[in-house]
């Protein structure tokens, strides 16, 4: 992979207000043609970074840089379209005129308005007042201005907020369709759900700080590997002893212990010597939920899972 496959590179990007670092040494790459996930809980930092990188607001320390220029470059603004805020829309007028207004604005031809309410799904609406759409109608919408550039890349902070089971999956279709029509897509969630359906890559942002990136069978590949062995106290105390294990707890007579893959017979080995009969081997396949839990969780014991969904 060339550094001309890089769409985004963020280097140790910061951002405090006073004394609270809402993007504390954020590094991540985004590559071309990928729908990358940004996950994380409310508060950890998504829409600061997000902001950073379309130039809204300027970080405190770090770099960013964007289609190979830095952030808030004209000549990379042109190339990028995004639905951060959400745009200011007239409730009056209707979802056509909107985007030829926001066209109008931008700079861009009035042509690509067709296009890009064909792309969310709304041509047959654009007529329709604004203020009549439904919630999923309007985060549409607001995609839709997002693509009137046809930009390469795409930046969607929580597009399925407030939206009902149907609308958020008419929004991960549409996410879905702008892949392969081979834009680089930055979706920001909270919603582990979506983005395991949705992104090839994910980093997980937490309390400011990147926690996890991979692909989403990486970060599910921080396994769990299941036992059962006895006697179980002598398998724990070995297993502790392991230092190339994460974590161990005990489950329905079961030891789950969090380790890469690649230790699995060593640790079969190990339980063997200590005189641990083993009688049964399973990776456990977790749920990005759970990897998520996991590296949300803080040590001090409180956690952010109240602010955790399903989809
Ligand atoms: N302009 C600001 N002034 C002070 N604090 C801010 C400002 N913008 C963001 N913050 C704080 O920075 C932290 C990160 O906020 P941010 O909006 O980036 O999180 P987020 O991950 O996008 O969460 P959400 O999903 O709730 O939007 C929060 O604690 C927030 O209160």
């Amino acid at each position: 992979m060339t550094a001309v496959d890089d769409v985004v590179q963020i280097r140790d990007l910061t951002k405090t207000y006073g004394s609270l670092a809402a993007v504390d040494g954020v590094s991540l790459t985004v590559r071309r043609g990928e729908v990358f996930g940004f996950l994380g809980p409310n508060g950890a930092g998504k829409t600061t970074t997000l902001r950073m990188l379309l130039g809204l607001i300027r970080p405190t320390s770090g770099t960013v840089s964007v289609l190979g220029r830095a952030a808030g470059d004209p000549k990379s603004l042109r190339r990028i379209g995004s639905l951060i805020e959400g745009p200011g829309f007239y409730p009056y007028l209707t979802g056509g005129t909107n985007l030829r207004t926001i066209a109008r604005y931008a700079g861009v031809p009035a042509s690509g308005v067709g296009p890009a309410l064909e792309a969310v799904g709304l041509a047959d609406r654009a007529g329709d007042k604004f203020g009549s759409y439904s919630l999923g109608m309007k985060q549409r919408l607001g995609v839709a201005a997002a693509l009137l550039k046809d930009p390469e890349l795409v930046i969607l902070d929580e597009p399925t907020n407030g939206l009902d089971p149907q609308g958020m999956r008419d929004m991960r279709e549409l996410i879905v369709d702008l892949g392969r029509q081979g834009r680089t897509v930055i979706l920001s969630s909270h919603l582990m759900g979506e983005v395991q359906q949705i992104c090839e890559r994910v980093a997980v942002i937490d309390r400011g700080r990147i926690v996890s990136e991979g692909t989403v069978e990486q970060l599910r590949g921080e396994t769990e590997l299941e036992l059962v062995a006895t006697p179980s106290d002598t398998a724990l105390a070995t297993l502790r002893a392991l230092t190339f294990v994460e974590r161990v707890r005990v489950e329905d007579g079961r030891l789950l212990v969090s380790v890469g893959v690649r230790h699995t017979a060593e640790i079969t080995r190990a339980l063997v010597h200590a005189g641990v009969s083993v009688t049964g081997v399973r990776r456990a396949e977790r749920e990005l939920e759970d990897v998520f839990f996991d590296l949300t969780t803080h040590h001090d014991g409180s956690t952010d899972q109240k602010e955790l969904s399903h989809v």
